[in-house]
Order: structure tokens, then sequence, then C-alpha cells
């Protein structure tokens, strides 16, 4: 599980006293009390929950910014990595305080499954139940008890005053609900309420680790079963990734660009830097357009299209996915030192832009397409690429330790119209390769539908004759864990990269 962090010290007294209401019989007493509520009125859901902010004077600012975000993202949908830098500069957050309301926010979204069935036993009903704005500040509250440092006491104080500005009549319930939670720690929690390991796996490890079932069953099943690295898959989802940087070839020294942001070069990709952890924003390599923030297993996939060896003419590369425009980016700086020019294609208007300025000084031309439209415009012809990439829209299972509610959000239902649309994309890409080019497949998820079964259905059916290309030695040498090709599965675990899946096909 992630580990404890240490955060401002806030200790009110009168937060958390002994003698308070015990769970459920709360003093609040405003809102009206359900037939089927057990053991209490605190913290009920109520009408107007919707966008009520904590009251300045009372809660310190780095938890009145992570209480923003959680409720925003709970709320309204939000994404925490756009949401939050906006709140961040609102509030005029930096430094140690900002990292500790990140933290608090990230943290909090990532284990809400765990801390949303501990509240559920502490407070003796279903956390649906709860108002939810008190809901949000229970999970924050809980988050810090079990997975910080910050002192038991300034834990429940700080969340007692948020209730008391977000959800006014509920401190006593909060009061009570997290003195319960307090009586545990996470393991204990854990132990309390997951089904046992040897007898349900799936939920055990859903449960301890925070991970909807089906995922933690899509992760095992890629893993071959094998429930110790699934485990350790889970503990990784949990932490906070380095951010890494591209520095792209011919335009910025990966070593350089190191010693620029207090960072080291990458393990694996040649092009990688991971980051020191300061802010990035006006650093001139980015703003130059000499590197780019990408994760170092997206620059492999990358890369590997790059080297693969190659008969004949090398000088038409084609990006069939290229929003936003990070491996457009790094295939563009490649295909300038090469003498090859890169067709990058983008569906969505406003990611088509973000290509533009990606690749604004590179080989490129973007276009606003569909990639399926393969051999219906000149400019996509069939049969006229050396080298294709599909970075196909997916699940993004494989990078869930940065969008810490997607796990929350995806449905197995979303795995039908995505894997239609990847096998789209791959046949597109086939037709689109000349006879003796290159296709990658590349997608952000290990789920096996949208790798190996997408693979293997499009190349059936794609009415062009396909063989694959071993990936492992695309990749650089020595690195470990490859698996027994011909595709490459990386994992945050394995490589400290995204989850991204590589299949090499050569159209014969
Ligand atoms: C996984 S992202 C690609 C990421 C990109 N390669 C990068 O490294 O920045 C998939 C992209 O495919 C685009 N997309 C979805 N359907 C498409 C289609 N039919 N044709 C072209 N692009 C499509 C999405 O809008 C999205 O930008």
């Amino acid at each position: 599980m992630t580990g404890p962090v240490d955060g401002p010290h806030v200790d009110r007294p009168g937060g958390f006293r002994a003698g308070r209401p015990a769970a459920g019989r709360g003093r609040s007493g405003a809102r009206p009390e359900r037939p089927t509520d057990r053991r209490g009125r605190g913290g009920q859901r109520s009408a107007g929950a919707r966008g009520r902010s904590p009251d300045r004077r009372s809660v310190d600012l780095p938890r009145q910014a992570a209480y923003q975000a959680v409720a925003a993202v709970n709320r309204d949908d939000a994404y925490a990595n756009l949401v939050l830098p906006s709140i961040l500069r609102d509030v005029g957050l930096v430094g140690r305080d900002a990292a500790f309301a990140t933290e608090l926010t990230y943290g909090t979204l990532r284990h809400l499954g765990t801390l949303d069935a501990i509240l559920t036993d502490a407070a003796g009903r279903e956390v649906a139940r709860i108002d939810p704005p008190v809901r949000d500040a229970l999970r924050l509250g809980a988050y810090q008890l079990l997975h910080t440092r910050v002192p038991a006491h300034a834990a429940v104080s700080s969340t007692v005053d948020l209730v008391r500005s977000v959800g006014p009549g509920a401190t006593g319930f909060a009061n009570a609900v997290l003195r319960e939670v307090t009586g545990r720690d996470a393991e204990a929690w854990v132990a309390r309420l997951a089904p046992p390991l040897e007898t349900d796996p799936i939920g055990h490890l859903a449960l301890a680790y925070s991970h909807p079932q089906w995922i933690v069953r899509a992760f095992a099943e890629a893993l071959g079963g094998d429930l110790g690295e699934t485990t350790r898959l889970l503990i990784e989802n949990n932490e906070r990734p380095a951010v890494h940087l591209c520095a792209r070839p011919g335009l910025a020294d990966p070593v350089t660009l190191a010693d620029e942001v207090g960072g080291a070069p990458g393990a694996f990709s040649p092009y990688a830097v991971y980051s020191g952890g300061g802010a990035l924003g006006d650093l001139p390599a980015l703003t130059e357009g000499r590197t780019h923030v990408q994760d170092e297993g997206s620059q492999l996939v990358a890369q590997a299209l790059a080297v693969a060896a190659l008969d004949g003419p090398d000088g038409r590369w084609l990006d069939l996915c290229a929003g936003p425009g990070g491996k457009s980016g790094l295939l563009g700086a490649i295909a300038a030192q090469r003498g090859a020019r890169l067709t990058a294609v983008e569906v969505s208007e406003h990611r088509a832009r973000l290509v533009r300025q990606a690749t604004h000084n590179l080989p490129v031309t973007v276009l606003h397409t569909d990639g399926r439209a393969v051999g219906s415009t000149p400019k996509l012809a069939e049969g006229h690429f050396d080298r294709v990439l599909v970075d196909a829209p997916c699940t993004g299972l494989g990078s869930l330790r940065r969008r810490p509610e997607s796990r929350w959000r995806r449905q197995p239902s979303d795995l039908p119209a995505l894997t239609r649309l990847q096998r789209e994309l791959l046949a597109a890409a086939l037709r689109a390769a000349r006879s003796g080019g290159l296709v990658a497949y590349v997608t952000c998820s290990p789920h096996v539908v949208e790798t190996h079964v997408t693979v293997t259905e499009a190349a059936r059916r794609c009415g062009v004759p396909v063989d694959f290309v071993d990936a492992r030695p695309l990749l650089p040498e020595g690195m470990p864990g490859l698996g027994d090709g011909p595709t490459v599965q990386l994992w945050p675990h394995r490589h400290g990269t995204d989850a991204m899946f590589l299949a090499v096909l050569r159209r014969s």
C-alpha cells in the first residue's frame, strides 16, 4: 500500500474528544431519520449537496484543496490530473503544501474502494447513503488515518472541521465514524473485511488493494494466473509514478536534461529521463519542443517500431491514432534524423491540434480524419506506408497509477465497443502498410481481449497476409521480464513503466 506521508501538523483541540457520541448516535439531528437507518441520523444524503465549499477560515488550505478535488471527481466526473492543478493555483498552494494536497487527493481516490468498505462498516450504513460532501470528507479523513503519518487526532479534528463547513449537522456523526476507523490499522481492517485469500483470492486482493474485482481478474489473467505478481502490480498501481521525460533524439541529450531537472537518465529507453520531482512547467527544453513528458514504456514501444529491420524504402511512416502526440513527437524526431516523414492521423479535432503543437518543428503531416478511412483518400492510400503505428484507444488499465479515478469509472461493458474499434483500426493499419512493411499495435492496457485477442482477430480478418515479428529484440538488450514473445507486455511492477502492450506484424 502507499507509504505513509507526513502532512502539515494541524492539531485542533476539540476535534476528537473522548465522550463524543459513537457512530450513528450523532447529535446533528438536522435531517429526517430513515426507517432502515439502524445507527443514527448524521451524514445522511441531503438535497443541495452539490458544490458546497469548505469554510476557508476553519479548514487548512491543503485539505480544502484536496476536498475540492475529490468532490469534483466524485460529483462532476472531473479528472484529478486536470482539476487539481487549477485548484492548487486558485488557492495559491505551492511546495510542500501542494505536495500534501496532491497526496491526499490521489491517495484518497486510489484507495476509494477499500476506504468505502471501511467507512460502510464504521458507519453501519452503505456509503451511498451518506451525504456526498460528508462522505468525501470522511474518505479524506480515513485516508489520512490509515495511510499517512498525520497524527490521528489531527486527521480527525481537521476532518470534523471540514464536515462542519460542508455538511453542518453531521460533525458528531463524522467524529464517531472516524473514531471507529482509528480502532484498527489498514491491515487489521483488511483482515476484518476482505474475504479469505484461500477461497476468494480475487475478492481478497480487490478489497486489500482497492481495485474493482473485474480489473484484478483481468490483471491476474494477463499475468498467467500468478497471484503473487498480481499483488505486486496492484501495490505498484497505488504508488505515485515518477514523471518521465523523453529527450527528443537530435534535439536534447538525456544526460544533460537529467542534470537540468535534477533527475536521472532512464533505465531502458535511450531517450528517457526520470524527473527529480520539481515543477517542470517553464523548463526551456519543454517550451522549446526539445523534450516532452512521456512514460518510458511509451517511448520503448514507439522506438521498437523505428528500429525493427525493414527491407526496401523507409521514408513513409504513419501514426494512425496520434493524439495528443507523444509518440508522434518521438517518431517525428527519429524520422527527422533518418530523412523520413510521418503522417499523424487523429479523429478528434482538439487532439489533432495538440498533435500539431507537439510536432510543429518536425517532419510530420497531421491529418484530422478517421484512421479507418485508409484507402478512401490519397493521403491515406492502401499499401503506401513503410512503418505504421496503431496506438489504439483502450481502457487505459495500464496507466492506473497516473489516473487515480479511472479504475472506478471503467466498466467491463466498455470492452465490446473498444475492441471492435481496435480491430478495425489495426486492420486499416495493415492495409495501409506496403508489402513487407511493418505495423506496431500498441495499447496502454494489458487486458487480453484488448491485446492478444484483438491482434489475433484483426490479423485473421484484415484480408492481407501478415506474420508476427518477435518484438523482444526490438527492446533494449538485457531488458528483463519480456516473456516468451512474439509480443511484449511491459509492467509497472517489473519495468517501472505503464503496462504497455506491443505486437509487431509484417505485411507479407
Ligand atoms: C491511446 S490514444 C493515442 C496516444 C498517442 N499515440 C500518444 O502517444 O500521445 C488513442 C487516440 O486515438 C484517437 N482515436 C480514436 N478513434 C480513432 C479513429 N477512428 N481514428 C483515428 N484516431 C482515433 C483518440 O482520439 C486518441 O487520441
